[in-house]
Parts: structure tokens; C-alpha cells; sequence
């Protein structure tokens, strides 16, 4: 569970986030929407203590996160950047088991079932074809893929995904969502920004929209996700439609 409250953030003198407060349940995806420059990563990194807040509370579980250990951090809250390219050719298994780090036993190190564990995060992710190939040397679809399953090994019940399908093909865009989904149903909460809102219609519980200032708008998808607010973010640009009980948002004026 991650609750925010009353967050407040500043890069020098130029707000991004004022007065920021949302709470995402066990078991929510909540995606995180607004457009390019909006806040969605510095609020990530707020949440995530990279960034360290003027003023309000994180809570991850029951643990506020100013008083956190990074160790503690990693073992409630894994993250998946927006892109991320290591200088050295660590193995993709590797990268992975990197996602066990937190939970590794002192003079035992790595485990039989750390790497069963990462193994299964590379099945989850239908990349195991890729365990043996340089992480530095992956496409960018690729290597996004491998963020996530070493995110799914870090076994935390909260997951950061900044843009996770950002750099995938259709087909796999898709099959992520729709994993991200099934993991919600073990209880793990999933915050994720999309710039899809198509994705963020189909997919996620929750949403939050971000302007650059702070919350423009919260609640169920098919609250927020209409019309009128899309329009106000892009706009006027957005028509929803309705196809087979789907719906989805189209751009108006391409043909
Ligand atoms: N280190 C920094 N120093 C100063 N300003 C910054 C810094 N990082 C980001 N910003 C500014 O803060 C604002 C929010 O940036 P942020 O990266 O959080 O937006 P975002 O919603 O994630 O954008 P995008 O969708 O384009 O990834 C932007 O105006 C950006 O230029």
C-alpha cells in the first residue's frame, strides 16, 4: 500500500508537485498521467526517496519512508526507470538476480531459490531466450523487459513503473499490462505512468493526473479518464468511442 500526503517538491525555486495527495491499495494498478514534463517521474522519485521532498509523508505499508534504511526501501518498493543502460556486459541473469540483492543472506549470498526466482521472472516475462545474451547489448524493448523481471525477482509488494511499455511493440505492450494486472491480483500495488491512455483505460483501477503543479484530477479510470478531461490535457484533440463493449480514446481529424 502506498499512501502520499500532502507532498510538497521543488527542483530550486520552481514548484512541480504542491500539495500532492493519493493513497493505491493493495491489489490497485494506479497509473500515473499527465503530459511530458508533468511531474509523473519526480513524483516516482519523491516516493522513492531519490528526491528528497520539502515537506509531506510517504507511506509504503506502515513504514514512512523518511525514516527508512535504503535497505528497507529496496525491500518494499523495486523500480523500473524509463531507461537504463549499465556500462559493463552484465549477463540479462544476471541483471536480474541483481532484483535479489535485497534480500540476500549475509555470508550465504545467492541461493538455490534466488535463482529459481529470477529464472521465473524471466519465464513471467517470456524472455528466458535472453538469459545468456549482454544486457548492454539488448534492443531497448529488450532491455525494458529485463527491468521489469528484475523488478518482479525483487518480490516487494509495491512496483514503480516509469513508462513500462514505452519502448515495446504492440503485442508486447499488451501482454505486459495484462501481467501487471494478474500481479495486482497476488495483492502487490502497481503505480505506473503511461502517456497510453488507452493503456490507462483498459488496465488500470486508479488514475492520477499530473500538470506540473500538482493533481489536476484522481479517482476510478472511468471517472477520469473521459471526454472532457483528455480534451483539457491535449487539448481537444480526443474522441472516445466504443468498440466491441471497449473503450478507447482516438485522435479526431486524421482523415
Ligand atoms: N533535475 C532537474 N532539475 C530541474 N528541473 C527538472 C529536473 N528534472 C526534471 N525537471 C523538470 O521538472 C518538470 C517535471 O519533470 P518530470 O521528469 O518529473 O516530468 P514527467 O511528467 O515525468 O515528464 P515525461 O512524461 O516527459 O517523462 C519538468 O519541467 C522538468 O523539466
Amino acid at each position: 500500500m502506498l499512501q502520499v500526503h500532502n507532498l510538497h517538491f521543488g527542483y530550486g525555486k520552481t514548484p512541480i508537485l504542491n500539495g500532492v495527495s493519493f493513497e493505491a491499495a493493495p491489489g490497485q494498478l494506479l497509473g500515473l498521467f499527465g503530459p511530458n514534463g508533468s511531474g509523473k517521474t519526480t513524483l516516482f522519485k519523491c516516493c522513492l526517496k531519490f528526491l528528497k521532498y520539502n515537506s509531506g509523508m510517504v507511506i509504503m505499508d506502515d513504514m514512512d519512508i523518511q525514516k527508512a534504511s535504503v535497505a528497507q526501501m529496496a525491500r518494499h518498493a523495486a523500480y523500473v526507470p524509463q531507461e537504463h543502460k549499465p556500462p559493463f556486459p552484465y549477463l540479462v541473469r544476471e541483471v536480474v538476480l541483481m532484483g535479489r540483492t535485497p534480500h540476500l543472506g549475509g555470508i550465504f549470498g545467492i541461493s538455490k531459490r534466488d535463482k529459481a526466482i529470477a529464472l521465473e521472472a524471466l519465464h513471467m516475462l517470456d524472455i528466458r531466450n535472453l538469459a545468456d545474451r549482454a544486457y548492454n547489448r539488448l534492443s531497448g524493448g529488450q532491455r525494458q523487459m529485463v527491468l521489469i523481471a528484475r523488478a518482479i525477482a525483487q518480490e516487494t509488494k509495491l512496483l514503480f513503473l516509469d513508462e513500462p511499455t514505452s519502448a515495446l511493440d504492440f503485442s508486447n505492450q499488451i501482454r505486459i499490462w495484462k501481467m501487471l494486472r494478474r500481479i495486482t491480483a497476488q495483492g502487490i500495488t502497481v503505480i505506473a505512468c503511461s502517456h497510453d491512455p488507452n493503456h490507462v483505460i483498459w488496465f488500470c483501477h486508479k488514475v492520477v493526473v499530473l500538470d506540473g503543479k500538482g493533481i489536476v484530477i484522481q479517482g476510478t479510470t472511468d471517472e477520469v479518464m473521459t471526454e472532457k478531461v483528455l480534451n483539457g490535457i491535449y487539448h481537444e484533440i480526443c474522441t472516445t468511442k466504443e468498440v466491441d463493449g471497449i473503450r478507447m480514446v482516438v485522435p479526431r481529424g486524421i482523415t
